[in-house]
């Protein structure tokens, strides 16, 4: 049985997560970590100034982290030095919080880190990889959706799909909406939406003369996330202390 706590519990990807460790025959929920403390699912939820205590006493094997960025990073820390697996799903790091967590985790424990854990998605980066390498010498555009309450923009998702457009293209400029005369040169242009219950979608637009190439992955329930981030919890425990992505996950 592989023990599971998760920080951020009370939200809406913890609440998701722990429902399907709930309902997972060789997993077991032990609790976890938020803000305000309370209870889940029958088993504890602390708040964040408890969670190294949390981690003796209940000894999870994974620990997975939605919260807000630099809550993760204190949290990953925490798990690090416990010698806890980790999966984490928080977004809008810092290139600073990034490095603080790259250097907590190796060398001490295994981690999975993605900034999307649907399995579509991680095919539809694979499909952009493609577009881009081959459609370099078109305009091309991001455009994400997500709900009124998301706090990081653009989404950690559409930030891995401008890191992969930069690999395939070189073009490494963004242009973050636009206003005013703004003649289009080179630059990726990246268009953030935010409004009502929209759970997560993305558009990758190719634009040449007389013709254009859209690629859309739409995200309709939290659970395409969550079923990701069991598999991941699956995965982790026992590998060697290191970052692991999904392609390994999924055996992309
Ligand atoms: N990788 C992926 O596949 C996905 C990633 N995400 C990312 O996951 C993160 C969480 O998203 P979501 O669940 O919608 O957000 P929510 O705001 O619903 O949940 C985050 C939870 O973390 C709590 N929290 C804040 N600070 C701390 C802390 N210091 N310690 C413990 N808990 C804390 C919040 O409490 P309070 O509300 O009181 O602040 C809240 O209960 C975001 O970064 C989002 O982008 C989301 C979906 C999929
Ligand atoms: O905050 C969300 O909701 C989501 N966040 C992730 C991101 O920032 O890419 C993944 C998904 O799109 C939902």
């Amino acid at each position: 049985m592989t023990k599971i706590a998760i920080c951020g519990a009370l939200g809406r990807m913890g609440t998701t997560i722990a429902n399907l460790v709930n309902e997972a025959d060789d997993l077991m929920f032990v609790g976890g970590v938020d803000v305000n403390a309370g209870t889940l699912l029958g088993a504890p939820v602390v708040p964040s100034s408890e969670i190294r205590t949390f981690l003796q006493e209940e000894k999870p094997d994974v620990l997975i982290d939605f919260t807000i960025a630099h809550a993760a990073v204190e949290n990953i820390i925490a798990a690090s030095e416990a010698g806890v697996a980790l999966v984490v799903g928080t977004t809008g790091f810092s290139p600073e919080q990034r490095s603080k967590i790259d250097a907590a985790i190796n060398g001490s424990v295994p981690a999975v880190i993605s900034s999307n854990y649907s399995v579509g998605m991680n095919i539809f980066w694979r499909l952009v990889r493609e577009a881009a390498s081959r459609l370099g010498d078109y305009d091309i555009e991001v455009i994400e959706a997500h709900h009124r309450y998301k706090k990081d923009a653009p989404s950690g998702t559409a930030r891995t799909i401008l890191e992969i457009i930069g690999e395939e293209t070189g073009k490494t400029e963004c242009m973050y909406g636009r206003e005013g005369m703004t003649e289009r040169k080179d630059e990726v242009g990246v268009h953030v939406v935010r409004g009502g219950d929209i759970v997560g979608d993305h558009t990758v637009l190719f634009a040449a003369n007389n013709e254009t190439i859209e690629l859309s992955h739409r995200a309709y329930d939290r659970a395409v996330f969550a079923h990701g981030v069991i598999r991941a919890a699956r995965y982790v425990p026992g590998k060697a202390p290191g970052i692991y992505s999904m392609d390994e996950v999924l055996d992309l």
